[in-house]
């Protein structure tokens, strides 16, 4: 039978994360977020093996997040601003140089953060776009605007070689599955304006406790 990280991706389930994501006082809760990442990782899946590299690495930060949250400490990572308060108080962070902390819950969100902004950009791209607009000149160009100044040159190479199996617009819009085309820029109208939020919000977090930069 087939799991859940088998099934069909859904554009709505995704929507449906993010929204829970936040709490009435703008607190992000880990448990959603990293659900979001799942449904967006079964969409690269979906588009195939020449997205593995990218799906592979999104996965293993999703898992590191989840194992936290299972961890007999997993309350602490309940929110991601009890993650950073709890991980900075007992110094479970490498801050300056990778030492004996590389996979904190701090650094491995951080990642999965700039990766956010990316798909806001590309998204608002797709939103935005017309009929015979190029899917693989958006993604390139969010990449360009926000994950590529964190990546060596190799990896920029690798993932701009990929965007090239991108499938046009149409096909883009279909994979969502929502319906048509209409439908699928309406929920990205309301998709956009939520992940945005959850991005500032974790940047100003980020910003406060001068996280920007974990090695
Ligand atoms: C609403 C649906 C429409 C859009 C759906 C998009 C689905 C996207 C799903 C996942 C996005 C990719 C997430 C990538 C996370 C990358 C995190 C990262 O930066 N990792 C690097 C640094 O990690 P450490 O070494 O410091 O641990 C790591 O080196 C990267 C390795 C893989 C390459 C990452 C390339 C990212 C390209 C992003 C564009 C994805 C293209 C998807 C096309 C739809």
């Amino acid at each position: 039978m087939a799991g859940p990280d088998n099934q069909k991706f859904c554009l709505q389930e995704v929507l449906d994360s993010f929204k829970s994501c936040l709490s009435p006082n703008r607190e992000i809760y880990m448990e959603h977020y990293v659900a979001g990442w799942k449904g967006l990782i079964k969409l690269l899946n979906s588009l195939g093996s020449v997205f593995g590299f990218i799906s592979k690495d999104a996965a293993s930060k999703t898992q590191i997040l989840m194992n936290f949250l299972d961890s007999k400490n997993g309350s602490e990572y309940a929110t991601v601003q009890s993650m950073v308060k709890f991980e900075l108080d007992n110094e479970l962070v490498d801050v300056n140089k990778k030492g004996i902390y590389p996979e904190s819950g701090c650094r491995t969100l951080l990642r999965l953060h700039r990766a956010l902004r990316w798909l806001e950009l590309f998204l608002d791209r797709l939103r935005t776009s017309k009929e015979d607009d190029k899917t693989s000149v958006m993604c390139r160009e969010a990449y360009n605007e926000s994950l590529a100044h964190h990546h060596p040159f190799m990896i920029r190479k690798a993932a701009g070689l990929a965007f090239y199996s991108l499938p046009g617009r149409p096909g883009f819009l279909e994979v969502m599955n929502v319906g048509s085309p209409e439908q699928v820029v309406a929920m990205l109208g309301e998709a956009v304006p939520l992940i945005s939020e959850v991005y500032t919000i974790t940047e100003e977090l980020y910003q406060k406790h001068n996280l920007l930069d974990l090695p």
